[in-house]
């Protein structure tokens, strides 16, 4: 995929304070029991004190290497996952101990989309059914009501109505994943959580999928969390980026801005990695290329102090010692770093990031 295919995308300006989703000090730890290696249980630190916002109509885009803990973010974020500590409000309400029944009336307005579209369909259920389902569940109306919402869904999402009946795999995988996105609008949520919604796809058809994101996002006004390990993707889709590594946010900043000047070392590294950009935008500032070398450490075995500080090459004695706090480290930037690369720090968190307003159109 070229950024060629991509459509451009013109937003408005959302009101500064217009959050729709806020999660504030998110953990998800899970106990680890003993094996071979480790004789006591031990605790894996998937999420670890994630705090941020959404605004109403915005695509925040989740980087960071695999086993980071973008999906289980993603997954507390809509509560598909318990949390082991912290807070989420959606639309204004603490979803993070609601009951299973009290639930049930919130999660209409918030779902999640799946990497794999082939492995988050039920092969067995054609294609109407499986996204007649989320209908049922919530009992949209009676059975013409919901015939007639699912062929309107398949319509929106550019799927022909002849192929109701078909099965998931006589479908392609850029088709099956249209099916995964009728079935999360079938509800008319306002938010989505994209999970690697096209890492599963031909590169071919990545572009038509993200630009049918779009398209959605303008016609229904939705949120997106939109989570990937590929930084072009998320820098096209993204107005906003959070950084992710070992389950905290290490850099969250407005997307040109982080691409422009990456203000923590980790993104700095993440960004050396890409290759610019031959598609006429912009071009990215030159800026020092750092190669990421050894692994990440294991979420069951984090390094004390700062989790990047093993593999950074700026690390000094301080970063072993503290963890750095996300920090405003100029307006609209936060970064968990001791010595950023950008600006002086303006504050230190207390709250979750607010969210800016961009500029305006
Ligand atoms: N149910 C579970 N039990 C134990 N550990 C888990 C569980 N689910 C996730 N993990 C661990 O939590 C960490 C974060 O996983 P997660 O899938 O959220 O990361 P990710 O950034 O989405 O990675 P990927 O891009 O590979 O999906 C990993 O170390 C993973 O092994």
């Amino acid at each position: 995929m070229t950024t060629h295919d991509l459509k451009a995308v013109e937003k408005p300006a959302v009101p500064r304070d217009d959050v729709l989703l806020r999660a504030t000090d998110v953990t998800k730890h899970y106990t680890l029991r003993p094996d071979g290696f480790a004789r006591h249980r031990r605790v894996l630190r998937a999420v670890d004190g994630v705090s941020l916002e959404v605004r109403a109509g915005e695509t925040l885009g989740v980087v960071g290497e695999s086993g980071c803990g973008k999906s289980t973010l993603g997954r507390c974020l809509v509560r598909l996952t318990e949390l082991t500590g912290g807070r989420v409000e959606f639309d204004g309400r603490d979803i993070s101990t609601l009951s299973a029944r009290r639930l049930r009336p919130v999660r209409p307005g918030m779902q999640l989309v799946f990497q794999d579209p082939h492995a988050s369909l039920n092969p067995r259920r054609r294609a109407g059914e499986i996204v007649a389902e989320p209908l049922l569940i919530h009992r949209y109306g009676n059975a013409a009501a919901v015939r007639r919402r699912v062929a309107e869904l398949f319509d929106v999402v550019g799927l022909a109505a002849a192929h109701l009946d078909r099965y998931p795999h006589e479908f392609s995988g850029g088709q099956r994943q249209r099916i995964g996105i009728a079935r999360a609008l079938a509800t008319a949520p306002k938010l989505i959580v994209a999970d690697e919604p096209v890492s599963a796809l031909d590169v071919s058809i990545q572009a038509q999928v993200l630009n049918l994101f779009a398209d959605l996002q303008d016609e229904f006004a939705l949120t997106y969390v939109f989570i990937a390990h590929d930084l072009g993707v998320v820098r096209h889709v993204s107005d906003r980026i959070a950084v992710m590594y070992l389950g905290e946010i290490v850099e969250l900043a407005e997307t040109e801005a982080l691409y422009g000047a990456p203000s923590h070392p980790y993104t700095q590294a993440l960004l050396s990695a890409v290759p610019d950009l031959d598609d006429g935008s912009a071009p990215t500032p030159a800026r020092e290329r750092v190669v990421l070398t050894g692994e990440v450490p294991s979420p069951a075995d984090k390094p004390t102090g700062c989790p990047f500080r093993t593999r950074c090459p700026y690390a000094r004695e301080r970063c072993a010692l503290e963890r750095p706090p996300l920090t405003e480290t100029a307006p609209g930037r936060w970064t968990a770093c001791h010595y950023p690369l950008a600006a002086e720090p303006l504050s230190v968190l207390g709250t979750p990031p607010p969210a800016t307003t961009p500029p305006g159109p």
